[in-house]
């Protein structure tokens, strides 16, 4: 690392190879402040790294990141690419290890993935300049920006149908109601969002906004049960200490993102609301160094005006990931018929935030069926708005100037595309026949600045690279400066190029070449055969030699230094026209953002209700009736996955099936229903279908039944009886019980409550009187509409007892010693649980099966449930039984009756037939 200004030519860089790893030898920690005696661009670098000690600091170096120490280990290892060494430290070999510039977001996402933080470093001059201030001066750097998980704005870097939040927790001071204050921004779209929940539906609601990156004050750093829950969701959690969390603070530092005097048109922030925005944006502003993210006016969530969904619930429900933890599989992945990737964002954003308020889901579902029911009109926005460009984040990245012409050209075709989808809408008697929702889009969609479409039209040409310092993208005539510049360089492009011939004819070396690289500009190149000519008089007059090849020599000459140094200068001048245009196009966008924000906005959602209906349209859902009442009643109601699973794989078709619950009903309306009915059956899915349905009515969508009337539910609990969750160190059991205790304390008589085999994790009766016990209280106390399938037959009796309880069943018939699934939810209890029949279904092997049979008739015969004792005693041994069944499954008699034929047989054949059956009987 002894290098200076000059060793940093650019020439050099691509010489270091990223290839694959080698082995990385133990690597000397820098000091965290420069030694005596470090070389100026190490004690830059370590005073740079000392800075940021937590990061990994991309220190660039030309075409460049280089990664030094311990980092360079780090990131060798991480990235597979190979660890050299570069001068020494405290006598000892520097490890080192780079990644180009034009790949470095490759990089940079495989190291975030990985879990790191990136600081990049930038050189802030040319090497030229420093190299003014002296020889041994070292170029300008800093650190420009700090890459987090949850700070990531290039398209490169996200997923771009998902939302890539930050969040920031914040416990407020009371310890009674053990409020918590989340403040979430993604930074990549400028949505903000703060909302106050109970310390028991933080966890849900982290899950709802599933934030790539979480900060916590350092306060709460040592709770470990909080950062182990965190954690669990695979989020990074980064602690900021508790100074940043400051009410008054987060008032000042919002006020001012927002250029507002007051937040009083944003409603009233509570203080830890404040305090969490605090923290967040004092953690955005150390991140951006300083430059000031796009913001769209803050959206606060009060409790209740969102169904709360648990933890548990969104992934037994598997919302937006499956139980493998994908995509595909999940609800989001079924119903998303989206065309845009902000319209499958916003999709994604309202399934898992239903509302509760049943006039807002009525304007939603207001807005699906009109475009449900208007095939034409769905199909035209349908088209036009897939040719929007993802407006908010090119808006994102020009707040943070990190924008590329293609963010220019993504804010042009985002205008265009929003005129002509206003007036799509607006041929709908001009905007007065549309509902509210659709109205208010197609409004945001006018309110659009077209002059500055038509400058950007006018500005930029046909090809936009992706980095601006490429230049070319301003159009030929737009500026006279810019054209004058490029004809210039052209020009001087195209004596060159007439210089060869002339040269080749001088020389009469015909083979003469003129060239162009980095290290030695313009050239001229013969073989070395040839090459004597050219070092003679009279050549050397004019061809002055710069370099000798295995087979050629390169010369220049005054002529083609000349035009060169005049190519650069108008190449240099012509990029700094277009940067300069650049930056005069960003400034009037910005001035812009606003209503550019919304349009953005108005884009997603049109495309999120397109979709919604298209969905309506093409799996035949209904619109449900949601209001205020306490009745779920759905007919024909389908599991939207398993549905959909079916259908690929052509296993049938899915049978519709209704459901009617009634909290705080009359006398003989049920609220609670026991679903009993054998293995396989359907219950799981019965029962989960209809959570489904209460959460895509609520998200103000269309629902999988021919029809449904919801009242809304402020809760929605869904429980499976659980699975080990040995990773928390929790059997079955336990996990089962500390589920069902967080409903039974929470569910009011408007949640909606869903227990699938609750109690089984345990001794029978021990389970059978926790389930027991839980309905009951249910009934009694909590009063939701409760759907609880269960293989305990004994609670079957509950319906009798409890006046809102009732039984259902899911039909089977018995064929041929088996049964046949008919899916057919009906009132009344299962006779039998057919669990025999199912095992066989799975292949179990016949001795086992004919070895429960027979346990099954003796517990059957006794009278009640017997002991584990009892069995012991009165059965014979299990070995014995099976030793009876042979592979076959058939006796020796079974197998002699078969083989008689009784319309064949003399009446003497068929008596001796009857004495040896009876003979095969006496052996047995
Ligand atoms: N209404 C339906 N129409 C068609 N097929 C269905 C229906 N319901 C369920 N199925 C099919 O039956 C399978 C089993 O359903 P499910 O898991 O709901 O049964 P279950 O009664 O809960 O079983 P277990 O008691 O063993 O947990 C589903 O995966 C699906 O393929």
């Amino acid at each position: 690392m002894a290098e200076t200004a000059k060793t940093e030519d650019k020439d050099q860089a691509p010489q270091r190879a990223v290839g694959t790893e080698s082995s990385a030898p133990t690597s000397p920690s820098p000091a965290s402040a420069a030694p005596a005696g470090a070389t100026p661009m190490m004690a830059q670098y370590l005073e740079l790294k000392a800075a940021n000690a937590d990061c990994l600091l991309f220190y660039r170096m030309g075409d460049f990141y280089e990664l030094f120490f311990e980092d360079a280990v780090i990131a060798s290892r991480c990235l597979g690419i190979a660890l050299t060494k570069r001068g020494k430290h405290l006598g000892e070999d520097i490890p080192m290890c780079g990644v180009p510039i034009h790949a470095a977001d490759d990089y940079l996402q495989r190291l975030i993935r990985a879990g790191h933080r990136v600081a990049v470093c930038e050189q802030l001059e040319d090497p030229a300049e420093a190299r003014k201030r002296g020889a041994k001066a070292v170029v300008k750097r800093d650190v420009v920006r700090l890459v987090t998980p949850g700070t990531l704005t290039e398209d490169t870097l996200l997923d771009a149908r998902s939302n890539n939040f930050l969040a920031s927790i914040f416990r407020g001071p009371s310890a009674e109601t053990g409020e918590f204050a989340i403040a979430a921004l993604d930074i990549s779209t400028g949505e903000l969002l703060t909302t106050l929940v109970r310390e028991s539906d933080l966890i849900g609601e982290l899950m709802r906004l599933a934030p790539r990156e979480v900060l916590i004050g350092d306060d709460l750093d040592d709770d470990a049960r909080l950062r182990r829950q965190i954690e669990e969701l695979g989020t990074a959690l980064t602690p900021a200490p508790k100074a940043h969390f400051d009410s008054r603070r987060g008032e000042t530092l919002l006020k001012d993102a927002l250029q507002v005097a007051t937040l009083d048109s944003f409603g009233e922030f509570a203080k830890p609301e404040l305090a969490a925005l605090s923290g967040l944006l004092t953690y955005v502003h150390i991140t951006q160094i300083g430059k000031a993210p796009l913001l769209r006016p803050p959206k606060r969530h009060i409790t209740g005006d969102l169904l709360t969904i648990d933890a548990s619930t969104r992934a037994n429900l598997e919302l937006t990931k499956s139980t493998q933890g994908d995509r595909g599989g999940s609800l989001l992945a079924a119903i998303d018929r989206t065309v845009t990737s902000a319209g499958a964002r916003e999709l994604a954003h309202r399934l898992v935030s239903p509302l509760t308020d049943p006039k807002a889901i009525n304007q939603r579902l207001e807005a699906v069926a009109h475009l449900a029911d208007r095939p034409l009109l769905r199909q035209r926005l349908r088209e036009t708005v897939r040719e929007a460009p993802d407006l908010a984040r090119s808006l994102a990245r020009l707040s943070l100037g990190r924008a590329s012409p293609r963010d220019l050209g993504a804010v042009r075709d985002s205008i265009a595309t929003a005129k002509g989808l206003a007036g799509e809408l607006a041929t709908q008697g001009d905007g007065l026949g549309l509902p509210d929702e659709l109205h208010a889009i197609a409004q945001r969609l006018k309110a659009l600045p077209q002059d500055l479409e038509r400058a950007l039209t006018e500005a930029l040409g046909a090809d936009l690279p992706l980095n601006k310092r490429d230049g070319g993208f301003i159009a030929a005539g737009y500026d006279a400066d810019l054209d004058e510049n490029r004809s210039l360089r052209d020009g001087s492009r195209k004596v060159i190029a007439g210089l060869q011939a002339t040269y080749a004819s001088e020389t009469g070396i015909k083979t003469l070449k003129v060239r162009h690289n980095n290290v030695l500009g313009y050239f001229v190149e013969v073989t070395a055969a040839q090459a004597g000519a050219l070092t003679e008089q009279p050549h050397t007059e004019k061809f002055i030699h710069r370099q000798t090849m295995a087979n050629a020599m390169r010369f220049t000459t005054t002529e083609l230094s000349e035009l060169e140094a005049r190519i650069t200068m108008a190449a240099d001048r012509a990029l700094a026209c277009e940067l300069a245009i650049f930056n005069d196009l960003s400034e009037r966008i910005l001035a812009g953002r606003d209503p550019l924000s919304e349009a953005g906005a108005a884009l997603a959602e049109l495309d999120c209700y397109a979709s919604l209906a298209e969905l309506a349209i093409d799996q035949d859902y209904a619109r449900p009736k949601v209001d205020k009442s306490f009745v779920f009643d759905v007919s024909g109601a389908r599991h939207p996955m398993v549905e959909r699973s079916l259908a690929k794989s052509g296993g049938g078709t899915f049978i519709g099936n209704d459901c009617r619950l009634v909290a705080n009903g009359k006398e003989d309306e049920a609220s609670i229903l026991v679903v009993t009915g054998p293995n396989m059956a359907g219950k799981s899915t019965f029962l989960r279908q209809n959570a489904l349905v209460v959460i895509l009515a609520q998200m103000g969508g269309f629902v999988p039944a021919s029809s449904a009337h919801i009242g809304v539910v402020d809760r929605l609990f869904s429980r499976v009886g659980a699975a080990d969750d040995l990773a928390r160190g929790r059997s079955t059991f336990m996990v089962e019980m500390v589920e069902t205790a967080s409903i039974l304390n929470q569910a009011t008589d408007r949640s909606f409550v869903v227990l699938d085999e609750i109690g089984r994790g345990t001794a029978t009766f021990d389970g059978l009187s926790l389930a027991w016990a839980a309905l009951e209280y249910l009934h009694e106390v909590n009063g939701s509409r409760t759907l609880f399938a269960t293989h305990y037959h004994e609670l079957t009796a509950l319906a009798d007892k409890l006046e809102r309880a009732a039984n259902a069943t899911v039909e089977v018939k018995e064929w041929k010693d088996s049964i046949v699934f008919l899916y057919r939810v009906v009132s009344g209890a299962a006779d039998r649980s057919y669990g025999l029949h199912v095992a066989k279904l799975a292949g179990l092997p016949k001795p086992v099966l004919a070895r429960a049979a027979e346990v099954l008739e003796q517990l059957e015969r006794a009278d009640g449930r017997p002991k584990p004792s009892d069995l012991a005693d009165d059965l014979p041994l299990f070995s014995a039984a099976a030793a009876q069944a042979e592979e076959t499954g058939a006796s020796p008699l079974e197998e002699a009756v078969d083989q008689l034929h009784p319309d064949g047989m003399t009446p003497r054949e068929a008596l001796e037939a009857l004495y040896k059956l009876k003979d095969l009987l006496k052996g047995a």
